[in-house]
């Protein structure tokens, strides 16, 4: 039978995306836990992103991982558009991320693993993400992340032009430079973006970071350094992923095998304990 609003008992409001409010909600005969998002078709027809909504939806219903968010439903009424999306207990990443300044190494290790295996998952399917840093990432319950928000994934390879309203820091070269966006590019891009991602992961900042213009020319020439207090084992998987030419970046199978991640994520169950105790 088809959901409706009425099967749902409303909570508090989770977030605020680009188009459309996310709330806690209950779906009424299961006791269900979930997020309910909710799209205003008028808000859609503005933005000229109905096209792009239906993508999403059609891309994220048929994903099923772990370390991806899950979108189980949508239904709509004369108005709006709502989304049955799985609801993350620890919220979002980059509010954790802030909060610490920045996280220690095998916290960080074991995000980008997940992230790898995510990002795996996805290029298996041809979808590449295009759009990864921390405010696209929820964390779960069990501490596991999330990747969430493919309004920018599409099928690879691509040449789509797109307009870019959110940050420069996570752009590739390839996109940044002039042109770029009409040079064809693959899921190579979510290599680089993991690299920014684990830059950030350890240091809080983007490694790029800058006023619009020198954060392009700090891209496309891969202008950035890695400060002292990061192990050499993480500098050198940043340098591995951080590189200009998408072909020589580190494939995502050597990611997860890199002595840093092996280093944190085999020895999970001591180390954590370890720092549980600690
Ligand atoms: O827009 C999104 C992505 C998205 C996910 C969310 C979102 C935001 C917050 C949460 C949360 C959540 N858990 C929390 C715990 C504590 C504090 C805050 C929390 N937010 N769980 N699941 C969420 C999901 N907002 N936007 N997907 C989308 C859009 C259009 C079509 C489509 F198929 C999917």
């Amino acid at each position: 039978r088809e959901l409706t609003l009425n099967d749902f008992e409303i909570g508090k409001p989770l977030g605020k995306g680009k188009f459309g409010r996310v709330y806690l909600a209950r779906e009424r005969s299961t006791g269900f836990i979930c997020a309910l998002k909710v799209l205003h078709k008028s808000e859609l027809v503005q933005g000229k992103v109905e096209k792009q909504v239906r993508r999403e939806v059609e891309i994220q219903s048929n994903l099923r991982h772990p370390n991806v968010l899950r979108l189980f439903g949508y239904f709509h009424d004369k108005k709006r558009i709502f989304l049955v999306l799985e609801y993350a207990g620890h919220g979002e990443l980059y509010k954790h991320l802030r909060k610490a300044g920045k996280f220690e190494e095998w916290k960080a290790a074991q995000y980008i693993a997940q992230m790898a295996a995510a990002l795996k998952y996805l290029h298996k399917k041809h979808i590449m993400h295009r759009d990864i840093k921390p405010e696209n990432i929820l964390v779960g319950i069990h501490g596991e992340i999330k990747i969430s928000d493919f309004g920018w994934s599409v099928h690879a390879p691509n040449n789509r032009r797109q307009t870019m309203c959110g940050t420069l820091d996570y752009l590739p070269p390839e996109m940044v430079k002039p042109g770029g966006k009409d040079n064809f590019y693959d899921e190579k891009i979510d290599l680089w973006s993991l690299g920014v991602l684990m830059y950030e992961f350890l240091v809080g900042e983007a490694p790029f970071e800058d006023t619009p213009v020198m954060t392009q020319r700090r891209i496309a020439r891969g202008e950035m350094t890695v400060p002292s207090f990061v192990s050499p084992e993480a500098r050198d998987l940043i340098k591995k992923l951080l590189v200009l030419d998408p072909s020589k970046r580190l494939p995502l199978t050597e990611v997860e095998q890199h002595p840093w991640i092996l280093k944190h994520c085999l020895a999970k169950g001591g180390e954590r304990a370890a720092h549980r105790s600690s």
